[in-house]
Formats: structure tokens, C-alpha cells, sequence
């Protein structure tokens, strides 16, 4: 089986649970899903003072930190972040930036690439993140595959790039039913370029 490994930061659990369901989606598709995190050294202090990390805190903990070889090994890299001010968060730059030896040596070259973002309330601003990951993507040569456009979905207000969900100003509207949709239709299209 061809291996996926999605990886994620996240603060108030937004980004874990798309990483999560992204993963079940890619398995019952016959790939081997893998969910990562990146570091978060703050992360029990959010847990102390923020209902929505604590929610969700334990179970990101649990996931094994992500490293060069993580993305060695896959045949395509989704990464998820919260996005900051229209871009990724520091964590998840932290990691990337640690991969500038594989973009010298062009190991991930032809390695497939997808993403997503929570934010609270811009899915235009969840565009730029998304556009950052992309961006990296192509500093390694990836081959990004977009969401695309979907007029079968009722409710139409994803950017063609990849998956934005928007948390609300508590970051407490947790993934939808109408998300869930968007991210089979997007199960379907990632998987069909490493099932076997
Ligand atoms: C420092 C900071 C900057 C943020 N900037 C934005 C932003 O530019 N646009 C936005 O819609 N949300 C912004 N947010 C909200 C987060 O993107 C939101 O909390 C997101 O759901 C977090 O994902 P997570 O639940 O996976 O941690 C910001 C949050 C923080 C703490």
C-alpha cells in the first residue's frame, strides 16, 4: 500500500480533528494513512487556560512527532495548520524549515502534496496559509493537487487550493457534517493518485 502521512499542529484541536477523519477517509480508500504532529513546547500551557486545546490536548500528545524521514518515507504529504495572520504557525515553519537538506537533494521530488487550515473566521486568510504550505511544497518539487472546484456541494465556499474550515471566534465550531462532504469529495481525488 502506497503511504500517506498527514501532518498536522494544532492549538485547539481543529486541525486534529480534519487530520483525523482525513486519515480514517485515506484507509477505507486502501491507503496506508499516517497521522503526525509537529513540536508544540506551548502546548500544555494552552492546555491550561483554553477549554478547546484541553478538549483535544492528550490526543495530540499521543501522535508520534513527524520527522525528515516521516516525509522520506510517503508517497504524499498533507500537512494542516492553524493559520496566524494569513500564514502557518511558527511550529509548523520550525519544522519546514528543518527540511532545507531534502530540497538541496530533491528527495521529495514527484512526491504527492495536499493541505488544509482552520481559521476562525477569513476563509480568505485560510487561502494565504493554504498558499504557504503550497509554496514550500514546490520548494521540494512536489506535485500539489488541488481541491478544485465542486458544484456538486451545496454549500460552496472552498478556495480550489486545498481545505479551509473556519472555527468561529471561541475556535469552537469543530468540523462539520457540510466539511465532512468537502473532504470525501477530497478522499476520492487524493486517493486516486496512490491507490493501488
Ligand atoms: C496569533 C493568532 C493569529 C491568528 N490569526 C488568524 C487569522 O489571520 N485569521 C483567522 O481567521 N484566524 C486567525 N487565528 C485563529 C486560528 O486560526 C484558529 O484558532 C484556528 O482554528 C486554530 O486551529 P486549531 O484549532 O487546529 O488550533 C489566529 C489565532 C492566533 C492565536
Amino acid at each position: 500500500m502506497k503511504r500517506c502521512s498527514i501532518i498536522i499542529h494544532s492549538v485547539s484541536g481543529n486541525c486534529f480533528i480534519i487530520g483525523s477523519y482525513l486519515k480514517e477517509l485515506m484507509e477505507q480508500r486502501s491507503v496506508d494513512a499516517r497521522l503526525y504532529r509537529v513540536e508544540d513546547p506551548d502546548l500544555h500551557i494552552w492546555a491550561n487556560k483554553q477549554e478547546t486545546t484541553n478538549d483535544f490536548y492528550e490526543d495530540i500528545l499521543a501522535l508520534p512527532v513527524a520527522s525528515l524521514s516521516t516525509l522520506l518515507k510517503s508517497d504524499m504529504v498533507i500537512l494542516g495548520s492553524p493559520t496566524r495572520f494569513g500564514n502557518i504557525t511558527a511550529e509548523m515553519k520550525t519544522f519546514l524549515d528543518t527540511t532545507l537538506p531534502l530540497s538541496k537533494e530533491r528527495s521529495l521530488e514527484t512526491k504527492f502534496f495536499a493541505c488544509f487550515t482552520s481559521c476562525s473566521h477569513s476563509t480568505c486568510e485560510g487561502a494565504h496559509t493554504l498558499n504557504a504550505l503550497i509554496y514550500w511544497s514546490q520548494n521540494m518539487g512536489m506535485l500539489h493537487i488541488p481541491y478544485g472546484v465542486h458544484e456538486e456541494i451545496e454549500n460552496l465556499d472552498q478556495p480550489v487550493a486545498g481545505i479551509v474550515h473556519l472555527a468561529g471566534k471561541e475556535d469552537s465550531i469543530r468540523p462539520s457534517e457540510q466539511l465532512g462532504q468537502e473532504m470525501e469529495v477530497y478522499a476520492d481525488i487524493l486517493s486516486a493518485y496512490i491507490q493501488e
